[in-house]
């Protein structure tokens, strides 16, 4: 089977805080899909949105060395279960699938969270959630999952509240298979209070949620954390939590 990959390395979760179902600050192995069918204006893995540009995939062949090989695209799926295997340093909590957005292989994603599943390690999703129907193929194979709420401010999609419901309901779906699910939110100086508060009325009693700021970081703590009061006073005080890409600050993949 042959999938479009972006790459594959070894590293720390960067994201997700300190909520319930996060992985946060523990060790991964990411697995990158090319091809995204949205746009989002801060995306920072811009390069692998468009999967027809990526001609090649890259796997890192030690964990923390930066070192990498490269093999043409489409990868065949069993070189990338080896790259995989290749870079188990033993500690690993879970393998992280991302992108671009990997529901879009929905095949080679099913084939893999199996494969992964079979060899003993936990199947963490890192999704738009903007595939309801996609996510149902794959709920039942995922133990910890990512879901975005694509903020306005996003530019994500034309109907971005259509977007928001369908997100919502792959969380649900999702939770209903038994996964540990948050959402997550990325904020910027433009977002509108009354978004946050959408979106916090949504989520309640569903999953909880981290608001994470757009990097660079343009938004001021001020207002960060009038948008953490909103979304906590609706969802509760135990439901909501900051995120930040750590890993961006100390250097890492
Ligand atoms: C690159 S995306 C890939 C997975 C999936 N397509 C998605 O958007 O959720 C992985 C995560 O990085 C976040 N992200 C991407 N660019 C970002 C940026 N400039 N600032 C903050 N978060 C960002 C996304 O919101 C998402 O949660
Ligand atoms: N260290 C690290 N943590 C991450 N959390 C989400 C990431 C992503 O691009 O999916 C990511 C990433 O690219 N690196
Ligand atoms: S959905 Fe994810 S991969 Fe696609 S553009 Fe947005 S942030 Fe980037
Ligand atoms: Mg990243």
């Amino acid at each position: 089977m042959r999938l479009v990959m972006a790459e594959v390395f070894n590293s720390w979760q960067g994201e997700g805080g300190s909520v319930e179902g996060s992985t946060f600050g523990r060790r991964q192995i990411f697995v990158r899909f090319a091809g995204c069918d949205l746009n989002c204006v801060w995306c920072d893995s811009r390069e692998y949105i468009d999967a027809s540009r990526v001609s090649r995939w890259r796997y890192e062949v030690e964990p923390f060395t930066g070192k990498f090989e490269y093999r043409p695209n489409p990868a065949e799926l069993d070189d990338v279960v080896d790259a995989i295997l290749r870079l188990d340093t033993g500690d690993l909590h879970s393998i992280s699938y991302t992108g671009g957005e990997p529901t879009l292989q929905i095949k080679p994603l099913t084939a893999l969270m199996e494969e992964m599943r079979s060899l003993g390690f936990d199947n963490f999703l890192e999704t738009h959630g903007g595939l309801p129907e996609l996510i149902k193929e794959v709920a039942d194979l995922t133990d910890y999952a990512s879901v975005d709420i694509k903020d306005e401010t996003a530019k994500a999609t034309e109907d971005w509240r259509a977007l928001v419901l369908r997100e919502v309901e792959s969380i649900r779906i999702l939770k209903e298979a038994g996964a540990k699910v948050y959402a997550k939110l990325v904020v910027t100086s433009e977002t509108k209070i009354e978004n946050v508060r959408w979106y916090a009325e949504l989520l309640k009693g569903l999953a909880p949620l981290v608001i994470q700021p757009r990097e660079p970081i343009e938004i001021s703590q001020a207002r960060l954390m009038e948008f953490y009061r909103e979304a906590s006073l609706i969802m509760g005080r135990k439901n909501v939590g900051l995120s930040f890409q750590v890993h961006k600050y100390l250097n890492v993949l």
